[in-house]
């Protein structure tokens, strides 16, 4: 351990020199590591694919469009907005303050860490940096400890494409992720669970250090049957008691679509990532409450790591595999007597990251918007909102703080600095002591921006202003 804590000492000494030269905030240096992220995925697409696979069991298909399908189009889009990002943005000011003008500027934080989870390894550790580096920021990441293969290609790849001295990974787990928090950084981002994500919190509050925090949590798929029908995936379902059956007829030869008669063997299906999740996932369907609900699948197999996709109808509310996050193709579908009640249901339980309603009820819509507080809310469609960077990404509450992707990324690695220039010329008295009357008066007035009884005032022709 005493050695990491000296590589981490070094690294952090190197970034915060890099920093401090000014070589991260030119454009040209943000540029060229754009460029040599979308290179090194481009150049190690298969190898990419290969550890994906071999962490998660994830198909390459899968895998481009998650992932290095997604990083690319992420560096890319920042490549090309960069110039549009960093331009200072001159901000009308109240006639109030004449002639002084007002403007803000994106200031790099400095020197931050990046924390990713193991569920999306590569997207969840190269899409932060993208930003972070977008931004002008030395950047430090430490990715999942369990999807190592992942991170070991990551330690690996990164210090052949991108500047060294600014751009820094470190492979390990909670130990290592405690040593780094011991730290000071300048911001921190991280993905993963709402229990380590307080860890995280605590830590930065040391420090005073601002977090994005990019949490988990169940997200609930709304069927209002009334309208819709369509094939999905989905983290948990909320459908109304009458349609619960036809709606599982429906799954099921979607699921056979999708994975064949023999899901373990269609190469298309992720495993669950290690035996210790597998052990979860068993126990938790091994509740004979929970056992009892199944209604497709439910078989499981440890060697494999595979559990095959499994559907539970009304599963006990109290149960664990309804309230914990689950990691596998396990899809519980909750129903209720009417779909309005979907609102009640959601509200009892910590805020989404998402909520997905398949609906054409534009009163059903306008409630879910106003009524319950989610990261975001897509209609008619799953997981599109996180592939869409036209939108920021992040959660609220327990699913998160801050937000990212396309041009918030870059909003999340930067402080936005006020910029004012005065004038000399103009200094009215009424800003100093010694107080009195008039000069009050003519406080309370400009706060109104009343400039017509602010002459008057001045001129001499009014004396009282109301309260
Ligand atoms: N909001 C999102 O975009 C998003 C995306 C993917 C996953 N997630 C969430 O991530 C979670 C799953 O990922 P996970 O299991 O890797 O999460 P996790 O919280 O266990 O780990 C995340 C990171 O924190 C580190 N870590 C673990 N213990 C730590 C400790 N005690 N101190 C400091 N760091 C520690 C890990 O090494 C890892 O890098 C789920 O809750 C999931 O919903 C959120």
């Amino acid at each position: 351990m005493e050695a990491v804590k000296e590589t981490v000492d070094q690294s952090l000494r190197e970034m915060r020199d890099t920093f401090a030269s000014g070589r991260t905030r030119s454009v040209k240096w943000r540029k060229a590591q754009l460029g040599a992220i979308i290179e090194m995925v481009k150049d190690n697409e298969e190898k990419m694919s290969d550890v994906l696979f071999q962490d998660l069991g994830k198909h390459s298909t899968e895998a481009f469009r998650d992932e290095l399908g997604f990083v690319m189009r992420s560096a890319t889009t920042a490549l090309n907005c960069l110039d549009k990002w960093v331009v200072p943005r001159n901000s009308n000011l109240p006639l109030l303050f004449y002639p002084a003008t007002g403007k803000v500027i994106s200031e790099p934080y400095g020197t931050v860490l990046v924390l990713s989870s193991w569920n999306f390894p590569i997207s969840l550790s190269l899409d932060p940096m993208i930003g972070a580096i977008a931004a002008g920021n030395t950047v430090l990441l430490k990715a999942s400890e369990l999807s190592p293969n992942a991170s070991a290609l990551l330690a690996k790849l990164i210090p052949s494409y991108l500047d060294t001295k600014a751009i820094k990974v470190i492979e390990g787990g909670p130990d290592i992720a405690t040593i780094l928090l011991q730290h000071q950084w300048d911001k921190i981002f991280f993905t993963g669970s709402p229990k380590i994500g307080k860890i995280i919190m605590a830590a930065a509050a040391e420090h005073l250090t601002p977090v994005t925090l990019e949490l988990g949590g169940k997200c609930p798929t709304i069927i209002d049957h009334h309208s819709v029908s369509k094939d999905m995936k989905a983290y948990y379902v909320l459908v109304e008691q009458s349609f619960a059956s036809t709606l599982i007829d429906m799954f099921k030869p979607v699921i056979r679509s999708f994975f064949g008669e023999n899901p373990k063997e269609s190469g298309c299906l992720a495993k669950i990532v290690t035996k210790k999740h597998f052990q979860r996932l068993s126990r938790l369907l091994n509740d004979p409450r929970v056992k009892a609900s199944i209604v497709y699948g439910g078989s499981m197999d440890e060697e494999k790591l595979y559990v095959e996709p499994t559907i539970l109808l009304d599963p006990p509310l109290d149960s664990e595999i309804v309230n914990e996050e689950i990691f596998g193709p396990i899809l519980p579908i909750i129903t209720l007597r009417d779909i309005q009640e979907s609102i009640g249901f959601i509200k009892s339980k910590p805020k989404p990251l998402a909520i997905y309603a398949f609906t054409k009820d534009e009163n059903l819509k306008t409630r879910i918007l106003s009524e319950t507080s989610s990261g975001s809310v897509t209609f008619n469609d799953l997981m599109i909102q996180y592939m869409c960077d036209a939108l920021p990404f992040g959660g609220v509450g327990q699913s998160g703080m801050g937000r990212y992707h396309g041009k918030y990324s870059f909003e999340c690695f930067s402080h936005e600095k006020a910029i004012m220039e005065g004038s000399l010329a103009m200094d009215p008295e009424a800003r100093y002591p010694p107080w009195n009357n008039f000069k009050l008066n003519f406080i309370r007035l400009a706060f109104r921006e009343a400039y017509f009884k602010l002459v008057l005032l001045m001129l001499g022709l009014t004396k009282g202003v109301r309260k």
